[in-house]
C-alpha cells in the first residue's frame, strides 16, 4: 500500500473542490411535514397566504359594538344611552344590524355585527337590563380588527430559506396550514477508526482512549441541520473499513470518518476510497488538519478527516459543516462573523501552511489557546479562530488581527 500523500492542496483550492462536488453530485431534496413537527424545520419554498387575515372584522375587546358617531360627545357626565339588541361570542354570528341608537354585546374575537363601526370596551360603559350608557366617544375603527389588515390573501408570507420559528409556524396555522413542504435533512453518518479507540463506559486500558470524535462530529451535525448518526468505532482493519464504509454509505447521503487518514500502517481510508471510488483531496496545507480526505464513491461524499479531536472538528466546520447546512437549507446561517482585536500573546506557526489558530475573545482582546491537535480541553474554552496565511511565521502580541467566530 502506498503511504504517500496526494499533491498537497491549499485551504481555498479544497475549499472549490469540495463545493464542485457538492454542485455535481447534490441537490437539496424536500419533504412535506405534518405542521406539528415543524420546528426548527427550513422552509423549501416561499408561503403565499391563502386567506385574509383576520378573516373578518373582529373585535378587540370586549364590550359593545356601535355606530361610532352615536358615541360623538360622550362623557360620564353625559352619557349616549343605546338599546342593546344582541350579544356576540366568539364564534357566534347573528342576523342583527346595528342601526342608530342600538347596540350589540360582543366579546373580543367576535365578527363585528353589520352596521357597527367600533367597539366601546366595557369599562367605559354602563349596562342596564336592556340598554347601555357609554362614557367615552369612540372613533371609526376603535378596538376593529380590519378582515386583511395583519395579511392580505395572496401576500408572501414566508420566504424559501426561512427557518420555523413558533412566530412562522403561527403565522402557518393561522393560515389552516396542516402541512408543509421543507428541506429533507440529509443523512449524515460518522464512524470513528482506530484500535486505541474505546466506548463511554468501556474500562480504560493502558493506551486506550475514549472516542471523541464520534458524538463531538454528529453534535456538530445536528446544529447544521443533518440527521445524524454515529455508527460506531471500527478497527484499523482494511476488511473492517471496507464494510462498514459500504454499509454507511447505503444508509446516508454522506459519510465521515475520523482518523486513520494520515500516512501510517493503521491508515486505511484513502486506499479503501482509492479502492472503491476516487480521492479528490488528500492533504490540505493547513494546520490543524493537514491529512484531511475528501472523496467520492458511489455519487456520495466520503470525508475522512484527521484523528485528532481538534484537526477534526476545526476542518468539519471550515471544509465540511458549510456544505451539510447547503444540503440542509440552511447555509447562511453558517457564514462566520468576524471581529478585530489585539492578540494577547504571540503566535508562532509552521512556514508553508495556513494556520487556524484557536483564540479566546475577551473584548478586544484575543488570546491565542491553541496547544496541539489532540487537547481538546483547548477547544472547549476556544470562542473562535485567527487564520495565519503560511508565508507568515510570528504575529507579535499587541498586533491587530480578525478571529472567525465559532457559530
Ligand atoms: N508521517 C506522518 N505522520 C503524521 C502526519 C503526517 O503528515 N505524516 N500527520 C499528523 C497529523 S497533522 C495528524 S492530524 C495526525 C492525523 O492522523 P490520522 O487521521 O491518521 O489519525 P490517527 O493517527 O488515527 O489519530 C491521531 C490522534 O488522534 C487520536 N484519535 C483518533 N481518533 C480519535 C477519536 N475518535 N477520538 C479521540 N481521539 C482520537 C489518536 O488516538 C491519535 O492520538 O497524523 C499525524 N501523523
Ligand atoms: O493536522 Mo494535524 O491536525 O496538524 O495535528
Amino acid at each position: 500500500m502506498g503511504t504517500e500523500f496526494l499533491k498537497i492542496k491549499e485551504s481555498e483550492e479544497a475549499k472549490e473542490i469540495i463545493s464542485e462536488l457538492y454542485e455535481k453530485y447534490y441537490t437539496p431534496q424536500s419533504e412535506e411535514i405534518d405542521i406539528s413537527d415543524a420546528y426548527n424545520r427550513v422552509i423549501f419554498e416561499d408561503i403565499y397566504s391563502q386567506i385574509d387575515f383576520p378573516p373578518f372584522d373582529k373585535a378587540l375587546k370586549d364590550g359593545f359594538a356601535i355606530k361610532s358617531e352615536d358615541s360623538f360627545g360622550a362623557s360620564e357626565e353625559m352619557p349616549k344611552t343605546l338599546e342593546v339588541i344582541d350579544f356576540l361570542e366568539a364564534g357566534s354570528i347573528t342576523e342583527k344590524e346595528v342601526e342608530n341608537g342600538k347596540a350589540i354585546e360582543i366579546s373580543t374575537g367576535a365578527a363585528m355585527p353589520k352596521g357597527a363601526d367600533a367597539v366601546v370596551m366595557v369599562e367605559y360603559c354602563e349596562k342596564g337590563e336592556n340598554e347601555v350608557n357609554i362614557l367615552k366617544s369612540a372613533t371609526p375603527g376603535l378596538e376593529v380588527a380590519k378582515k386583511g389588515s395583519d395579511t392580505e390573501k395572496g401576500k408572501l408570507i414566508l420566504k424559501k430559506g426561512d427557518v420555523l420559528t413558533p412566530g412562522r409556524i403561527g403565522v402557518l396555522l393561522s393560515q389552516g396550514f396542516e402541512t408543509v413542504k421543507v428541506y429533507k435533512k440529509p443523512s449524515v453518518g460518522v464512524i470513528s477508526s482506530g484500535n486505541e479507540l474505546i466506548n463511554p463506559g468501556e474500562e480504560l486500558t493502558y493506551g486506550k482512549i475514549y472516542d471523541v470524535n464520534g458524538n463531538m462530529i454528529k453534535s456538530d451535525l445536528t446544529s447544521a441541520g443533518a440527521e445524524s448518526k454515529f455508527l460506531g468505532i471500527m478497527k484499523d482493519d482494511y476488511d473492517e473499513v471496507k464494510t462498514t464504509v459500504q454499509n454507511g454509505l447505503k444508509e446516508c447521503d454522506v459519510l465521515i470518518c475520523s482518523g486513520g487518514t494520515s500516512a501510517g500502517l493503521g491508515d486505511m481510508i484513502k486506499h479503501v476510497i482509492d479502492e472503491l471510488g476516487e480521492v479528490h483531496v488528500h492533504g490540505i496545507s493547513i494546520q490543524p488538519g493537514k491529512p484531511t480526505i475528501v472523496g467520492i464513491i458511489d455519487d456520495k461524499f466520503i470525508i475522512g478527516l484527521p484523528g485528532n479531536p481538534v484537526s477534526a472538528i476545526m476542518i468539519f466546520d471550515v471544509f465540511v459543516k458549510p456544505i451539510v447546512a447547503k444540503l440542509a437549507g440552511r447555509s447562511y446561517e453558517f457564514e462566520k462573523k468576524v471581529i478585530k482585536g489585539q492578540l494577547t500573546k504571540r503566535i508562532h506557526s509552521p512556514v508553508g501552511r495556513m494556520q487556524y489558530q484557536l483564540v479566546k475573545i475577551d473584548g478586544e482582546n484575543i488570546e491565542p489557546i491553541f496547544k496541539d491537535s489532540g487537547a481538546i480541553f483547548s477547544l472547549s474554552t476556544a470562542d473562535g479562530y485567527v487564520k495565519v496565511p503560511k508565508s507568515v511565521e510570528l504575529i507579535d502580541a499587541g498586533e491587530e488581527v480578525e478571529a472567525y467566530l465559532f457559530n
